[in-house]
């Protein structure tokens, strides 16, 4: 007999709504917690959430709520769907809410500021005995909403926990992987925002196709490189939520990432850009900390060196992209890690 979880995720944004009522549409009873009063009564009454997902029908067994304390009470399943800047500060508050025995899963492609933690160590250290893991891949959640068929990763040193979040999410139009390397799929939806902010600036210069092929592959190197200094498996970025992830981010104007890159390539300020964005392109913050981690471990990331140029150091879009792309160096054309 298929076992009834009771599921709550935390972030009533795009992607914590689509994948709470996937799970709920799976038969699960889920609360989704959010801060505004208004959109959770929205939510309830007319089973859409009309900010993020309009025209989106929520099931019914989808309960939105402004009490974090509520939403989590006996749930024995967590997904943490909240932008990397607030993930502690929601996280550590529930150590007093729930059990030891509770799953806690990461659903955020973020990095946290003030270090280079990702979410599960944020998880670890704020939530040492819970079982965990993360979810990522190629998900525009969207595309997911418009019932297009998706696939994702979930990562956990613990088995059972990928088993059962598996068969939790697990349906017709979105299909489930499992990974043993929370670090290798963390980072690769982590770092392939800030390349597709990067796509989206040469989409606005005109790049052709053959351009973009060539930025994404020096892209996954660049990433590949990086991962595997933090200890991550290489062959993860050849999979869902390596290239998979990235593919999808810097090719789709779906992407908030890409969108940004195509508003920075048109010549808008970036605090211009930002001020009319209601939703999160974690590409931004993940930059300047990537490119100060990187920069300590003596990894070279050229790619993120030029985007961060264009952002923070006032060059040129065409100086930086010319010069990127003429570069000659053999270590970023290769995917194998030396
Ligand atoms: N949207 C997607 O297609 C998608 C897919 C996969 C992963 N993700 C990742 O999931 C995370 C969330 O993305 P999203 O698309 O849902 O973002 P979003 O901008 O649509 O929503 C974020 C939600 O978090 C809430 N929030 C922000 N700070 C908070 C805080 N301190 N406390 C409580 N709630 C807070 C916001 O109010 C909003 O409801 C990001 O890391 C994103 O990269 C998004
Ligand atoms: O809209 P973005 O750029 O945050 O990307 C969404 C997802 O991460 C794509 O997998």
């Amino acid at each position: 007999m298929t076992t009834r979880h009771t599921v709550a995720v935390l972030g009533g944004g795009s992607f914590g709504t689509v994948i709470g009522n996937i799970i709920a549409n799976n038969g699960h009873s889920v609360r989704l917690w959010l801060r505004n009063d208004g959109l959770a009564a929205t939510i309830n009454s007319s089973r859409e959430n009309s900010v993020y997902l309009p025209g989106y029908h929520l099931s019914d067994r989808l309960y939105a709520t402004t009490s974090l304390r509520e939403s989590v009470a006996d749930a024995d399943i967590v997904f943490v769907a909240v932008p990397g800047k607030s993930f502690r500060e929601v996280v550590q508050q529930l150590p007093r809410m729930i059990s030891g025995d509770s799953q806690v899963i990461s659903l955020t492609k973020g990095i946290e500021p003030g270090g280079f933690r990702l979410m599960s160590q944020i998880l670890r250290e704020e939530l040492p005995d819970n079982p965990l893991g993360v979810l990522s891949g190629p998900n525009l959640a969207s595309e997911i909403a418009l019932g297009h068929v998706s696939a994702s990763v979930i990562a956990s040193e613990s088995p059972s926990v990928t088993r059962c979040i598996h068969d939790l999410l697990h349906c017709e139009a979105f299909l489930i992987y499992a990974s043993d390397d929370m670090y290798g799929v963390e980072l690769g939806g982590a770092l392939k925002n800030v390349y597709a902010i990067l796509a989206g600036v040469g989409a606005a210069l005109g790049f052709g196709e053959n351009t973009q092929g060539m930025l994404l592959t020096r892209a996954l190197a660049e990433m590949s490189r990086f991962a595997v200094c933090l200890g991550a498996n290489p062959l993860t970025f050849l999979g869902l939520s390596g290239v998979g992830d990235l593919f999808v981010t810097c090719s789709s104007p779906l992407s908030r990432n890409y969108q940004v890159g195509l508003a920075l390539g048109k010549g808008r300020p970036l605090e211009d850009i930002l001020a009319t964005m209601d939703q999160v392109a974690e590409g931004i913050n993940t930059l300047g900390l990537l490119k100060r981690e990187a920069d300590s471990r003596g990894v070279p990331m050229p790619l993120v060196d030029g985007l961060h140029a264009i952002l923070y150091e006032h060059r040129e879009v065409e100086d930086v992209l010319t010069s990127i792309m003429h570069r000659e160096q053999a270590q970023d054309v290769e995917f194998v890690i030396r």
